[in-house]
């Protein structure tokens, strides 16, 4: 049984489908990675995939279970990187985690050892507000694991970020995987994806293009990157 198994997920806004028939499978321990450019419909897909939308039509399977209607029991084993938007307001990063913590009934030292693990120790005392860009990502990252979940999504985790601060994602998001968690990831940064991902779906206008090993679909098509790979696919250049 995979991971996750996704069957024909459609989703409409007025005249716009924003995920037109999307079905893929990602393996236990994979790291996949949903890629295209803005307006692909790779958020759209992942909240879907998450529970946190209803679909038009499809289905989406996670652990086996399905993702709509919402399972506490499932929830549980899921984590879900919500935008730093999302956290509770003027507390500090050890207060954000803590909250977490507590919502899932997890002991508050598994909270500090998150915060260790993402390297805001340092941190801990500083207001969200006052976090940094990357800062702030790793904050969101370590709410989502603090229940040790099985599943993680993460989207867009290293938009906004300095050089420096995405390679320190990077490696944060390979020792999770690492750890034996399943990941997926939506990204528009196809540098990210290829050194990231085990295999990628590539998106466009809500819908799978391809879905195969960066490596493989690069030698594939006879092109230099993932880039290539797109235009190929699409006849357009890619653009961030
Ligand atoms: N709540 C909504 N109401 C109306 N239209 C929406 C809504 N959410 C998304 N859309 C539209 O659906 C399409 C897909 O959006 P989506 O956010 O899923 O794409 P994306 O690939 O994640 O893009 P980005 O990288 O910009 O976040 C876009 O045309 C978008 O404008």
């Amino acid at each position: 049984m995979p991971a996750i198994a996704v069957e024909g997920l459609r989703k409409r806004y007025g005249e716009v489908r924003a995920v037109d028939g999307v079905t893929f499978e990602v393996a236990h321990g994979e790291f996949y990675g949903i890629l295209g450019p803005n307006g692909a419909g790779k958020t759209t897909t992942l909240e879907l995939v998450e529970g946190l939308r209803e679909p038009d039509e499809g289905s989406a399977r996670l652990l086996g279970q399905p993702s709509w209607p919402r399972d506490p029991k499932l929830l549980r084993r899921i984590g879900v990187q919500l935008q730093a938007s999302a956290f509770f307001e003027k507390l500090t990063a050890r207060e954000q985690i803590h909250t977490f913590a507590a919502l899932y009934g997890v002991p508050a030292k598994r909270a500090d050892e998150m915060l260790e693990t993402v390297g805001l120790t340092e941190k801990a005392g500083t207001r969200d507000d006052k976090l940094s860009g990357g800062q702030a990502q790793r904050l969101s990252i370590a709410c989502a694991l603090v229940h040790d979940p099985e599943l993680v999504f993460l989207d867009e985790p290293t938009t906004g970020l300095d050089p420096q601060a995405r390679r320190n994602l990077w490696d944060l998001l390979r020792a999770i995987n690492a750890q034996g968690r399943t990941v997926v990831l939506t990204t528009h940064y196809l540098d990210e994806a290829e050194i990231l991902c085990d295999r990628v779906a590539i998106m466009d206008a809500g819908r799978i293009l391809r879905v195969g090993v960066p490596s493989e679909l690069i030698a594939e098509l006879g092109v230099k990157n993932l880039e290539d790979v797109f235009l190929q696919l699409t006849g357009r250049e890619y653009r961030e």
